[in-house]
């Protein structure tokens, strides 16, 4: 079979489109009259293959808007369903992103903003400039930090004017994801009780993503529950990441968890400013559901939707609850794992028990978190500043971050205690682990109101320190800074 090329250096398959008409609708992005760049991507473009004069191109421009066809491409909306705030919400669906296919080398393109589908419910199909920005850069963002996600390729924006609270206007961000299938795929034939359907998106699945749940021995060779135990996994080793990094993702409802254990739908997330373990993101999360703290276990509750989803392929229910019991084993782990790292812990000091340093170790990590709570200190620069002290030996500026210094005065010689036991790793991998930069509330709001104004170059700078968090990047330590007084004013909510 030729596979058709084009001059963007794009080669298409389209298996996600193979599974049939009923997981899709084909139909064209609707066009947006005279697009412009925003911002690219070069390193999302790199892993794509791209043809680097092609992405600067004005075809570029206008394709990745969805404002001409693409060769090769087939779009498509994808249907879902889901629960959102805790609430069964029925059918939802790819209601403004589109996805185009899927590359040779197994990567999906999908433009989020370009136009109503069937599943637009309403909606206008469009994604407002301010949103795409922070979607854009927060994908890079994660990826800088180590953290799966879903990638962004590019943002171009539109003078055509979307109602929002206010008027603003129209962008685009072409996303990039090995998939980009959610629990709410699973939870949509499930409850629509389309039993074929169910079985042939966990195969594909499974086939093409989890190949080694075809032949474990686990579960006495149950495939679907190897994928919920392997689906578990991920997703633990995700939220365990976000709680280290101090993410707080703001709209976790199962049509926003992905089946690969990615970050995806960037919203009302926030980076935490201080450290407030109850933190709510979302101004229209009134209950508090997706608080900060609560992450962990909502995303547990989202694993029982999928299994509930997952089990007439699994065939009872005390072999769906086994395999989501590796939530609870691996979240705990490699969230100690990472605050570890946090703290240039690593293995065992000789001659002690695994069971002893671990309890010595969840002791000074329960301390430090109980201090920074206690004052609200800043999650980002505590981090970075006691890296930077390890480093130097002098503790001066991770004592000045607090207000009543009894605690950390106490807290820092057992620190010290357990370091000097060895064995610590060099200071130098903490600051590959604890971030300089995040994409805090008011670095992007700050973007985003000079791109209101047609400046791009806010975006750009802020994708440079952010594609690398953990370099200096000399010049730019006011973007590493605390939080002015006006960022706590900010209200992000679903409007998107
Ligand atoms: N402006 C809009 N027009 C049409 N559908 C929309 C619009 N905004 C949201 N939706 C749909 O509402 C549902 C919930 O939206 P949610 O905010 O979780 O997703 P999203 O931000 O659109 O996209 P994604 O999850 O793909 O990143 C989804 O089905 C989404 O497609
Ligand atoms: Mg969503």
């Amino acid at each position: 079979m030729t596979l058709p090329t084009d001059i963007s250096g794009l080669r298409w398959h389209h298996r996600f489109a193979m599974l049939g008409a009923a997981f899709h609708t084909r139909l064209q992005p609707t066009p947006l009259p005279e697009p412009y760049w925003v911002a690219r991507s070069d390193a999302t473009a790199r892993l794509l293959g791209l043809d680097a004069q092609w992405f600067a191109s004005d075809e570029a421009l206008e394709a990745l808007t969805g404002s001409r066809p693409l060769a090769g491409a087939e779009p498509l909306a994808s249907v879902y369903s889901g629960h959102q705030f805790g609430v069964w919400a029925g059918q939802l669906g790819d209601g403004r992103a589109i996805l185009l296919g899927e590359t040779t080398d197994g990567l999906e393109v999908q433009l989020k903003g370009a136009g109503r589908t069937p599943y637009s419910r309403g909606g206008d199909g469009r994604a407002v400039l301010r949103s795409s920005i922070r979607e854009f850069l927060c994908s890079e963002a994660m990826h800088g930090l180590g953290i799966p996600t879903t990638r962004a390729l590019s943002l171009t924006g539109s003078d055509q004017r979307v109602r929002r609270e206010t008027l603003e206007t129209a962008a685009v961000v072409a996303r990039v994801a090995p998939s980009f299938i959610r629990f709410g795929h699973f939870e949509h034939f499930a409850a629509s009780g389309q039993d074929a359907e169910l079985r042939a998106l966990a195969d594909y699945v499974i086939e093409r993503y989890y190949p080694a749940c075809r032949s474990t021995e686990r579960f006495g060779g149950n495939a679907y529950a190897a994928l919920l135990e392997a689906v578990s996994e991920r997703t633990a080793a995700l939220l365990a990441q976000w709680q280290s990094v101090g993410f707080c993702h703001g709209v976790m409802n199962t049509d926003n968890m992905s089946i690969l254990g990615l970050t995806i739908d960037y919203g009302p997330f926030q980076f935490l400013d201080g450290f407030d373990p109850g933190h709510i993101c979302n101004h229209s999360d009134t209950s508090g559901r997706y608080a900060f703290n609560q992450q962990p276990s909502v995303a547990y509750w989202n694993l029982h939707a999928l299994a509930q989803a997952l089990l007439p392929l699994i065939g009872d229910k005390e072999t769906a609850v086994s395999a989501l019991a590796s939530y609870k084993r691996v979240f705990p782990s490699e969230f100690d794992r990472r605050m570890r790292a946090k703290l240039g812990l690593d293995t065992p000091p000789p001659g002690t028990a695994v069971a002893e340093a671990e309890a010595t170790d969840r002791l000074l990590i329960d301390g430090v978190l109980s201090l920074l709570a206690a004052e609200r200190t800043d999650w980002t620069i505590f981090w970075r500043r006691l890296s930077v002290a390890v480093q130097s030996g002098d503790m001066a500026a991770v004592t000045d971050l607090f207000i009543d210094r009894t605690g950390i005065d106490a807290w820092l010689p057992a620190y010290a205690a357990r370091r000097a036991a060895g064995p610590a790793q060099a200071a130098g991998r903490m600051l590959q682990v604890n971030p300089k930069f995040v994409l805090r509330n008011h670095l992007g709001q700050e973007a985003i109101e000079l791109a209101q104004n047609k400046d791009f170059s806010g975006v750009a700078i802020l994708l440079t320190l952010l594609e690398s968090p953990f370099d200096d990047h000399p010049g730019h330590e006011a973007m590493a800074g605390f939080p002015p007084d006006w960022a706590s004013t900010i209200e992000i909510s679903c409007s998107s």
